[in-house]
Order: C-alpha cells, then structure tokens, then sequence
C-alpha cells in the first residue's frame, strides 16, 4: 500500500472538518478525491502533505507512520501539485523546475547530469520543453499549472498528490495531465471538482461531504444520480461510454431547490 489514511479526524474551533476519514492508495493506483466545495477535500491532503497535523487517527505512506518520517524524507517520496502558485521571486521556468529536484540533491546542492535529464524529460513531458527560458510569471494560467506538474515529475517522487490539478487547463491539457498522470507507476491522489474527468481516469473514487465520506469504490460502482443528487444537490442522467465508465450529463433544470 503506497498511502493509507486510518480514522483521521480534525476540527476547528469546535468544528468537525474530518470525521473518521479512511482512504488508501494501493501501489501504481490513481485514486479521485470528490465533493462539493467545502466539503473537506484540501484539508484531508493538507494532512497528507504535512500542513496539518492529524488530531485523531494516522497516515502510513509507503509503510512508515508520516508522524514518525523526517520531513525530509517525506518531501523526497512525495510530490504535491496544489491549486495555488505564488512565487515570491520571478524564476525562469527551467529554474522553478529544477526546484523539483531540490529533495534529491546530495552533491552540496550540485545540478548534476542526472537533474538536467529529470528537467528536460518533465517539461517534455507537460509540452513546456519550448518555454524553459521564459519567466515564470509571465505564463498563462495553464502554462504555469503545467510547470508545476513538471516540477513535481522532476522530483521523480514515489507518490504524487494532486489539489485540482487541472483548474486553469483547457480540455486538452487537463487530460493530459491526467493522463499523464494516471500512467505513472506510482500512487496518485487526487481531489478533482470535473466528475466526468474522474470517472474517466480514477481507478476508485472517495466521496467526501460534510468532513466525512459518503461512497467509495469504482466510478462505474458509485457515481449514480442519486448519488450525485444527494451529494451535489443536482439532478443528472447517467450514461456509459467507453469501457462502461460513467458519463454523467446535466439539464439547465438540475439544481435541485
Ligand atoms: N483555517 C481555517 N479556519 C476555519 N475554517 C476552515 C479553515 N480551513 C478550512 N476551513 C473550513 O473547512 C471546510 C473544508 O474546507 P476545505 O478547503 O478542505 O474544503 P474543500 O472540499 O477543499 O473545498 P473547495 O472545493 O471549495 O476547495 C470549509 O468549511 C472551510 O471553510
């Protein structure tokens, strides 16, 4: 098992935010998070990249109790893409890449043949390799959404977290990245807000509202429009498409008042 989450709790001033959450990531599996807005699904990563720290229950990521790794260590095995990417300084791309490989170096912080390899293969990878000269903030929205998820490849981690990954992507580029991302060989947990997105490259999906998880299981097992009613207030219609992966389609009338 790449990650397990083992009855985590956490309030805030007295409120409930998780309640009892258990999730585990198998090796190689990508694993969808969803829910409504609010519902809980950064603050359960946050505690899985180590911004929070669990008041109840724990979290093992590859064998070892998170509580007891070196941050480290835990920065070395895991990369997190977040929602948010503000840089205090105005880095060329192929500089906010290199950052990745910041938990591997051992040579004194030395860029070594193998680090310009990981670099150049990851904005390979995102379709940045043209832009590596090209000031960070310059960047559309999606093209630094994509530098992001080059620098969490650079990092060669051993388990990858993704916060909606795919918010500034246009259709093209956020299957892409999903793509690419379901076909790494490590663990992959993601909180997506698109169901038919999750649907399409989730191997299992966890429900979460209200701070506390409603389903979980395969997408084509759980994403019904009760469901989706129940959890989104919305009504939908269910379709198959390929491979029998759920296609959920909305009316204008779904909002359920
Ligand atoms: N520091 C904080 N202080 C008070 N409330 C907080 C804090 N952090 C999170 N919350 C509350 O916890 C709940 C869960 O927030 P969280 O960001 O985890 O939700 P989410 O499912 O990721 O939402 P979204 O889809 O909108 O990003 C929300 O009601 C939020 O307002």
């Amino acid at each position: 098992m790449d990650l397990e989450i083992k009855d985590l709790s956490f309030s805030l001033r007295g409120k409930e935010i998780l309640q009892d959450i258990s999730l585990a990531v198998k090796r190689g599996e990508f694993v969808g998070i969803i829910g409504p807005n609010g519902s809980g699904k950064s603050t359960l990563l946050k505690h899985v990249y180590r911004v929070l720290q669990p008041q109840r229950g724990e979290i093992v990521l590859l064998g070892r109790r998170l509580a007891d790794m070196p941050l480290a260590v835990s920065a070395q095995q895991m990369a997190v893409v977040g929602q948010f990417h503000t840089v205090a300084f105005d880095f060329s791309v192929y500089d906010m890449v290199m950052m990745g490989r910041i938990p591997q170096q051992r040579h004194g912080g030395r860029i070594t043949r193998q680090d310009k390899a990981a670099v150049e293969r990851a904005l390979q990878l995102v379709g940045m390799d043209g832009m590596a000269s090209r000031r960070f903030q310059s960047l559309s929205g999606g093209e630094q959404q994509r530098v992001v998820m080059a620098r969490a490849l650079a990092q060669e981690p051993r388990f990858l977290l993704l916060d909606e990954p795919t918010n500034h992507l246009d259709i093209r580029y956020q299957m892409q990245l999903l793509e690419l991302a379901a076909g790494l060989d490590i663990g992959v947990l993601a909180v997506l807000h698109d169901l038919n997105l999750a649907a399409m490259y989730c191997q299992r999906l966890y429900v979460l509202k209200g701070g506390r998880l409603t389903a979980a299981g395969e997408p084509r097992e759980i994403l019904t429009p009760e469901l989706v009613r129940q959890v989104y207030g919305v009504t939908c219609e269910v379709l198959r498409g390929q491979a029998e992966r759920p296609v959920i389609v909305f009316g204008r009338e779904a909002v359920v008042i």
